[in-house]
């Protein structure tokens, strides 16, 4: 395949992020240009998604290009460079709003099918599945993950620190999992010793043999298979319910339905029925037949029943409220609305919803709009016991203070869909039988005893991600003088199989002088944390599920955002992809624009990354002039942080596109002053001198425009041109913009 070999594919995706793409690439392409960088668009968003899933439905006006099939090839390519924004991971919810959005703006395709019967319908419903949860990560980062908050940011966060919540002795919050039961109690793991083919297969009670899924495994490739028990699942959630209403604290339920888009929405589903149980026994047929899919939340009979008679609609709209008063408090995502954290399984996703708790003093909001401790419920047990151990820190230290605590960065396995984020086309809702993984000869590997409802999952961790895992651990390690600890669990069966293989991969590296060691989650957490507060870093190297939970949980007590993370991923073949930051798309910052016309989106992770970006292309391509403008990009952000000119929370004040306007003030300023290049200076000298001259003007034309509502002309699929008109409202900066780059 042939790329340009200078181009830097900027990915275009939803909610904030795509609101600060419009104004923050005018500035970004008035640089590149000096240096013969194309940035090139590639929409990734789900909107832009769904289009690609349906071109015969569309007209050739309206057909778009398949923007993520587009990058999952380029992963391939040794030249690739992509900078890649958080996208939506969309629930079925969120899937349907965005279909009927599409519809009401004249696109014809098709409504999504939630109980697909007839061939077309199941084609359709196929797509779909495509597009749904996380569906853009797992093609694209064909590489492990670095990241980490880089030393000017750190500096930043000591200089201005960010609030955060005290903690009390007496916070009766807790974490809350299943101690039996649950995929941790029954994980087995091998390690294929040849390649080989394997079927997943049924066995029911009476003997009866179907094949699920055939998989073809490579040399050294990690099997685990776990189950998880529905009638266990079911009774933990009844007795945490009660535990919560009988001392009194709030209930909240934090699972990851995006990522483990098969598995969690079942679990999900499971906490909605067992907390609304009267309700689901006594209209459980009436909801059949309206389709209420439990799993979608309770948002979901909301929404089956809004046509129904208004009588029959007010009775089951108390009997829901009936179900409340004899359950605990539930902690809610929007208290004014009434919305509570079983409405949709995609508003409160744990690697962000846990963090942003702890940094809350352990509280949550509750259905009065007060802060609240909370039972914090997280049924699988693998990880959640982490989060146990945070709170527990918290009540004895005190709440960490990001003006003197250390670092944890991360290095996480992530390649070719590794571990659990994997599972989803290995995962099944069980019958009464067993589950079993059997090799070509016929000989079973692993094997569990299940029951109706049990959810039962198969995850692969193939070698070579492994290998660039431990080598990126090493040189992070290296580079940076800082013990690295794997956080390997010598309770999981999996992590046994991978420790076998960390240390024989750690034979091949130079670790002299170096402090590497394996620790259990539970050690390796109280270790980081015990030299945190003493200003220490400590590298953690995980898995890929601590890697997302983790890459959320330090920075958002380091920093306050993992929007100032560093976000590498180094692609097994060579390319590289440069993520910005480590959360999630904000939502609530959109709402706050079509609100108040104020975008509190911090770009941090944009700019650190497109500085590596650039580097990058110094590096590979030989292009001196990226070179200089990523050394220069990045002076420009050192200055933005020095200067306090990040995104303010608060309408009025300094906005993203306030925060723009500096970094390119900035970027003008460092590249015009560097002498490597004296005429790359002198071709920015001129817009230095106009930001610098006029940028009273330019931030009282970015400030005139807030505190009143704006239209974006659509949620999914605002109008390019609207948003362009709400993101760029300064004609000062647009026309000085313009006169670097004309095109
Ligand atoms: N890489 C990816 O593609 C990722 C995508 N997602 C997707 O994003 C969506 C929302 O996820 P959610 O869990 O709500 O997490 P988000 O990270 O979007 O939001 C959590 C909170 O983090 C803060 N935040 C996040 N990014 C920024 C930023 N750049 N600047 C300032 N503050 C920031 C905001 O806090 P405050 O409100 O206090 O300002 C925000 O409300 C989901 O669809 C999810 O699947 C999630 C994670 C990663
Ligand atoms: O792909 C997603 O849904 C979210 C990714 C994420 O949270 C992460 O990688 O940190
Ligand atoms: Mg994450």
């Amino acid at each position: 395949m042939t790329t340009n070999k200078h181009t830097i594919y900027y990915t275009l995706t939803d909610e904030a992020p795509s609101l600060a793409t419009c104004s923050l690439l005018p500035i970004v392409r008035a640089f590149t240009s000096a240096a013969g960088i194309d940035v090139k668009i590639t929409d990734i968003s789900l909107a832009g998604r769904v289009l690609a899933a349906f071109p015969e439905n569309l007209t050739d006006e309206q057909k778009v290009e398949d923007g993520l099939a587009f990058l999952g090839d380029l992963t391939q390519d040794p030249d690739a460079n992509i900078v890649k924004l958080p996208n939506i991971s969309a629930s079925i919810p969120q899937l349907k709003g965005c279909i009927s959005e599409l519809q009401s703006q004249g696109y014809n395709i098709p409504n999504f099918p939630e109980a697909p019967s007839t061939d077309e319908d199941k084609e359709i419903r196929a797509r779909y599945s495509k597009i749904l949860g996380s569906a853009v990560n797992p093609v694209l980062r064909e590489g492990n993950s670095d990241r980490r908050a880089p030393a000017a940011v750190k500096a930043f966060a000591r200089k201005f620190p960010h609030s955060m919540g005290a903690w009390s002795k007496a916070s009766r919050t807790h974490a809350d999992y299943m101690r039996n039961g649950d995929f941790f109690s029954s994980e087995q793991s091998i390690t294929m010793p040849e390649a080989g083919d394997v079927r997943i297969e049924f066995v029911s009670k009476d003997g009866q043999v179907e094949v699920k899924k055939e998989l073809s495994l490579e040399k050294g490739e990690i099997l685990d298979s776990m189950r998880m028990s529905c009638k266990a699942l079911r009774d933990f959630f009844e007795e945490s319910l009660q535990d919560a209403k009988e001392t009194g604290v709030m209930w909240s339920l934090h699972v990851k339905a995006t990522m483990m888009k098969v598995s969690h929405p079942i679990v999900f589903g499971h906490a909605v029925t067992v907390f609304y149980k009267e309700l689901f026994d006594k209209y459980g047929d009436l909801f059949k037949e309206l389709g209420v899919n439990p799993n979608n939340g309770i948002g979901s009979v909301y929404d089956k029943i809004a046509d129904l008679p208004r009588s029959k609609r007010e009775e089951i709209e108390e009997a829901i409220h009936a179900c409340h008063e004899h359950r605990p408090e539930l902690a809610m995502v929007d208290s004014v609305k009434g919305i509570t954290n079983l409405h949709v399984p995609s508003d409160v996703i744990v690697d962000a919803s846990m963090p942003a708790m702890i940094r809350n003093s352990g509280k949550m909001w509750g259905p009065d709009g007060r802060p609240k401790d909370t039972k914090a419920v997280m049924p699988e047990s693998t990880y959640a016991r982490i989060y146990q151990d945070m709170i527990n820190f918290c009540k004895t230290n005190g709440a960490f203070d990001p003006t003197t605590m250390g670092s944890v960065p991360n290095v996480g396995l992530m390649a070719k869909k590794a571990e659990e984020y994997g599972s989803h086309d290995k995962t099944f809702e069980t019958e009464e039988g067993t589950m079993r993984v059997v090799a070509a000869d016929g000989t079973v590997l692993m094997q569990h005893e299940v029951e109706a409802g049990d959810i039962w999952r198969a995850c692969q961790t193939k070698d070579e991600p492994v290998r660039d895992w431990v080598k990126l651990a090493v040189n992070r390690a290296r580079q940076s003088n800082t013990p690295a600890v794997f956080w390997l669990d010598q309770e999981r069966a999996h992590d046994l199989e991978l420790t076998k293989k960390v240390k024989e991969y750690l034979k091949e590296h130079d670790t002299e002088g170096l402090d590497i060691t394996i620790k259990s989650y539970s050690q390796a957490i109280r270790f980081s944390m015990d030299r945190m507060i003493r200003g220490k870093d400590t590298i953690s190297v995980t898995g890929n599920v601590l890697r997302d939970y983790l890459t959320d949980l330090f920075p958002i007590m380091e920093l306050g955002t993992s929007a100032k993370m560093l976000s590498i991923v180094p692609m097994l073949k060579g390319g590289g992809m440069y993520e910005t930051g480590a959360g999630g798309s904000a939502p609530k910052h959109v709402q706050q624009v079509e609100e108040e016309n104020h975008l509190r989106w911090d770009s941090l992770g944009e700019f650190l990354a497109l500085a590596v970006s650039l580097e990058d292309m110094g590096i590979k391509q030989g292009n001196k002039r990226a070179a200089i403008l990523a050394k220069t990009l990045d002076a420009a952000t050192g200055k933005l942080l020095e200067n306090n000119k990040s995104p303010s929370r608060k309408t009025g004040e300094l906005d993203n596109r306030g925060s723009h306007f500096y970094l390119g003030m900035y970027w003008a300023q460092e590249t015009a002053a560097q002498t490597e290049d004296p005429e790359l200076a002198a071709h920015f000298a001129g817009l230095a001198k106009t930001l610098t001259e006029n940028e009273e003007k330019i931030i009282g034309e970015l400030a005139a425009c807030q505190g009143k509502p704006a239209d974006l002309d659509g949620y999914y699929h605002a109008k390019r041109e609207t948003v362009k008109r709400v993101m760029r409202p300064s004609a000062t900066l647009n026309a000085a913009l313009a006169a670097v780059n004309p095109s």
